[in-house]
């Protein structure tokens, strides 16, 4: 009998359910449904399966790259400027020029791909949207096949929402946000769609999809002929922007449009890729819309990339934000390099989110904001992030009131001061206190994001702030790393050391936290046993995992159909 990689028999599979039309060597695992049929048409599966056999050898090559690079660090060393790109650094060349379509890049709004948000993320008065196929989306099938959908129906003009309980139907305003997707980042497979009997790249199947449907359309009625755009997450090295820059080639080739249609921003959100800034942009000089400051992930990086180094401890997770030394370099320097490449100098993320029954709260998480976007444009940059409708305003004015009429700042905020900034301040260690306080919150916000992303949701509110798969990696790494180094919780004087005993009872105590606060009755349903078990492993394993959602993502693959044919 043929069994398939999953081991279910795929001729006693097609019996049972209606199947999806494959090219050769394409076989799609998910549940059938007629929407997600005319997203997974046999043309669009064939341009995802080019793409995969194309790249496929060089994704795996990039990821071998990233475990000895972690080997090296892992062994004492630190990551820096490689002295072989010098003269990319040095040389005085530039990207192409951004299209105007998205010169002014003020306020973006981001989101998963869920469609009411999508359509209240277009309507918001942000000038970009952000959908968000990665860190605000947890990748299951239902979630990736609907996410296709609702972006087509919402460059096709047509996307509306009928919510029956508040008897409203939502529906696209005249103006809309230009649209940028961010597909996955290139470590996360789709266990749903296998091309030659491996799971497909994630990003591949995001990218690719949503480019077949969408290019024209999105040229003509968005890109005023550019376009489409993406934001690309995660990256540790120019070879995978390379990588990346060869895929918008070939799919620029196999439409027939013009090379250079195609436009991406590149998330620095890993420590290794603050030193290839330039090298990033070199690879997309044709096909770059800027860098952005993932600073989430970057703070998740910082650990994750000196986990063998016990001196270069975090302290707790809310004192590292964007004035410690490490981070406030990174901005500058990221200014800096992207302005002299004529290219935008992304902001980055706000945690904080709209407080709806505390006044007063609300007034004190929205001065944190504005606070934080008023840093970003007075250092120079061209646009920020904002993670709830609500706070669009107060950006807005924001940067409206520094920037005036200018698109951006791209020529008037050179930032050449930033060029004298060396390694040590990019890797100086962060300062502040670690509390039983901050073991206890990490836990508490890791476990719940972990139960929520299991379920389907991958962005989250908890106690007041947005959690999403970035931010929650920062709770877990931290904790491993704490308990890697059995480390003094030096912020309450106590002379406590983190220990597994310790941590063990932080996790029970939070556990009956969080029934309190949800409710046996949610909590029973819900999937936080599962979560804690999770986490509690990610947290202890003695080798750190690289990433949470690469772990769990075996929980949330569902494959039909679900038991194997008797036959
Ligand atoms: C580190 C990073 O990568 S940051 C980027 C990735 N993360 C994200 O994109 C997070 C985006 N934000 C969100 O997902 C949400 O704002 C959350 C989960 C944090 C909070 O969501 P909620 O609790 O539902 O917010 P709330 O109840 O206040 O929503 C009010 C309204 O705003 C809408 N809304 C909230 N956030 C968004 C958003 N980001 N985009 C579009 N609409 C939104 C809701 O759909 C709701 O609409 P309705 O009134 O028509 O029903
Ligand atoms: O993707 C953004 C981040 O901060 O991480
Ligand atoms: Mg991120």
């Amino acid at each position: 009998m043929d069994l398939g990689t999953y081991g279910y028999p795929t001729a006693a599979r097609k019996k049972v359910d209606p199947y999806y039309d494959v090219p050769e060597g394409v076989d799609i695992r998910g549940r059938y449904d007629e929407e997600f049929a005319k997203i997974l048409t046999k043309d669009a599966l064939k341009f995802v399966a080019e793409l995969q056999r194309e790249f496929r050898n060089h994704i795996k090559y990039a990821l071998e790259c990233r475990k000895e690079a972690k080997n090296k660090y892992n062994e004492g060393a630190l990551p820096g400027f490689d002295p072989a790109t010098r003269y990319i650094r040095e040389g005085n060349w530039v990207c192409a020029p951004v299209p105007p379509a998205v010169a002014d890049r003020k306020v973006e709004i981001t989101g998963p791909v869920e469609r009411k948000m999508v359509i209240n993320a277009l309507n918001s008065g942000a000038k970009v949207f952000m959908a968000d196929f990665e860190d605000a989306l947890s990748p299951t099938w239902e979630n990736l096949m609907r996410g296709q959908v609702n972006l087509r129906d919402a460059v096709n003009g047509t996307i509306s929402f009928q919510d029956k309980g508040r008897n409203r139907v939502y529906k696209l305003n005249n103006q809309t946000a230009k649209l940028f997707v961010r597909p996955r980042g290139w470590h996360l497979p789709e266990a749903h769609i296998l091309i030659d009997g491996e799971p497909a790249t994630g990003c591949l199947v995001d990218f690719g999809l949503y480019f077949h449907h969408n290019y024209s359309t999105f040229r003509r009625t968005q890109g005023d002929g550019f376009g489409p755009f993406f934001y690309l997450p995660k990256m540790e090295h120019s070879r995978e922007a390379k990588i990346w820059n060869n895929v918008f080639e070939k799919a620029e080739k196999v439409a027939g449009i013009e090379r250079g249609s195609i436009r991406a921003t590149v998330l620095i959100e890993t420590l290794p890729a603050v030193f290839q800034m330039d090298e990033i942009l070199y690879e997309l000089k044709d096909h770059s819309v800027g860098l952005n400051c993932g600073r989430w992930d970057y703070i998740f990086s910082y650990v994750k990339t000196f986990q063998a180094h016990p001196d270069r401890l975090l302290p707790d997770r809310v004192q590292v934000g964007m004035t410690q030394h490490f981070m406030k370099s990174y901005s500058d320097l990221l200014i800096r390099t992207c302005h002299r490449r004529g290219v935008h100098a992304m902001g980055g993320m706000a945690a904080q989110i709209p407080i709806k029954d505390d006044p007063v709260a609300n007034e004190a998480a929205l001065e944190l904001v504005r606070k934080d976007k008023l840093r970003e444009v007075k250092a120079g940059h061209d646009g920020t992030w904002a993670a709830h409708p609500g706070l669009i305003p107060a950006c807005m004015e924001i940067f409206n009131a520094n920037m005036g009429n200018a698109p951006n700042q791209i020529n008037t905020m050179k930032r050449q001061d930033a060029a004298s900034l060396t390694e040590e301040d990019l890797l100086q260690i962060p300062r502040g206190a670690r509390t039983i306080e901050g073991l206890r919150l990490n836990t508490r916000v890791g476990i719940q994001y972990v139960a929520a992303w299991l379920t389907g949701a991958g962005s989250v509110p908890l106690y007041n702030l947005m959690e999403d798969a970035a931010t929650a990696e920062i709770s877990r790494v931290q904790n491993w790393q704490w308990l890697k180094y059995g480390v003094e919780l030096n912020g309450d004087g106590l002379g406590v050391r983190v220990t597994k005993e310790i941590f063990g009872r932080v996790v029970e105590e939070e556990m009956a936290r969080i029934e309190k606060e949800v409710g046996t009755e949610r909590f029973k349903k819900g999937m936080y046993k599962e979560a804690c078990k999770i986490f509690t492993r990610q947290c202890t394993t003695p080798t750190l995992d690289d990433f949470l959602t690469l772990d769990a993502y075996n929980h949330i693959v569902i494959h039909h159909p679900r038991e194997p044919s008797k036959l």
